[in-house]
């Protein structure tokens, strides 16, 4: 196979190991900025054009589309699929993954569990909103965030209309939850490929810190999984339609919470905690995905 491996950074670890998996499997692979990727749209005709040269013969993509150029990086996915390149994880589904709101609605309407969340715009409506979540502590967190930025802890609710009045003030897009406060400043990365989990670790915040996130000092190590965890993880993968997600897990006294579900999740920190060859379950699910070749596409699949 041809695979394209859509990345800003050819030499970030996620990156490198991909490539690496892909040619240990006897693939060609060839990463691409996505941002260095220009598209022509004509009836029927799907063009991709690289640094001055056509792009073409790719069989799968993987994109690796961070959250600063979401928009232009899923327009190039989608380009691909148009032109009938097998995509990892679909467009929309990185859309869906994107935006934390949309996600924990489609969760919700799956029955899948998480943290109580209220959204609303007016000031007038603030003291109603967190009324409605009950008392604090409460989360606040930005709506596009990602690596932990934008993830507050209220202690009191002036706190929490101080912080959210702030973020009006910047017209940022957040969400309020409710604190798992049990979850002792610790959370489960599950990394599903295909409809499974292929890997999972812990990550636990350092001293004095409720975020649990790698880059915010957290420390990972490897866990073993409930029956229920297992579950819930998968299950919240395919709420959003992705192959490869990251699921976030929160363990709490009412079982496990979902907090996110990520689209391009990080290799590098659950590789080394766990030892499993994660890039090299992500090529394979997309030899089975893509099938035995020689086979192209040339005509543009229905979006
Ligand atoms: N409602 C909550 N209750 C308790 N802890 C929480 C809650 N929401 C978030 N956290 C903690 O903050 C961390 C970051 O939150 P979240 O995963 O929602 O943000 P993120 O910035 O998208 O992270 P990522 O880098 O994994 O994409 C979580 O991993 C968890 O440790
Ligand atoms: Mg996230
Ligand atoms: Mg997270």
């Amino acid at each position: 196979m041809k695979i394209a491996i859509l990345s800003r950074n050819a030499s970030l670890y996620s990156t490198i190991r991909l490539v690496e998996a892909a040619r240990a499997r006897g693939h060609q692979a060839r990463v691409l900025d996505p941002l260095r990727c220009y598209l022509r749209i004509a009836p029927g005709a799907f063009e991709m054009h690289y640094k001055g040269r056509v792009l073409g013969g790719f069989d799968a993509v993987i994109p690796r589309i961070g959250a600063s150029i979401a928009f232009y990086g899923t327009a190039v996915v989608r380009q691909f699929e148009m032109m009938g390149v097998h995509a990892l994880n679909g467009s929309d589904a990185i859309l869906r993954a994107r935006d934390k709101l949309r996600s924990l609605q489609l969760l919700a309407r799956e029955e899948i569990g998480l943290p109580t969340t209220v959204f609303g715009d007016n000031p007038d409506d603030t003291a109603d909103l967190l009324a409605m979540l009950g008392s604090p502590p409460h989360v606040i967190k930005l709506n596009e965030g990602a690596q932990g930025q934008g993830v507050l802890l209220a202690e009191k609710r002036s706190a929490a209309q101080g912080v959210i009045e702030a973020f009006r003030g910047l017209y940022a897009n957040f969400l309020v939850q409710e604190f798992i406060a049990e979850a002792g400043g610790a959370d489960l990365r599950c990394f599903v490929v295909g409809g499974k989990i292929v890997a999972a670790m812990q990550r636990q915040a350092p001293e004095g810190e409720f975020r649990a996130n790698l880059h915010r000092g957290g420390k990972a190590t490897a866990v073993v999984l409930s029956a229920a965890e297992k579950r819930i993880a998968v299950k919240a993968a395919r709420a959003i339609g992705l192959h490869v997600a990251g699921v976030d897990l929160l363990r709490s006294q009412r079982g496990p919470l979902v907090l996110e579900v990520n689209a391009s999740p990080g290799l590098e920190g659950i590789e080394a905690a766990t030892g499993v060859d994660v890039a090299a379950s992500v090529i394979r699910h997309i030899e089975a995905s893509v099938g035995p070749l020689p086979r192209r596409r040339t005509r543009p699949r229905r979006a």
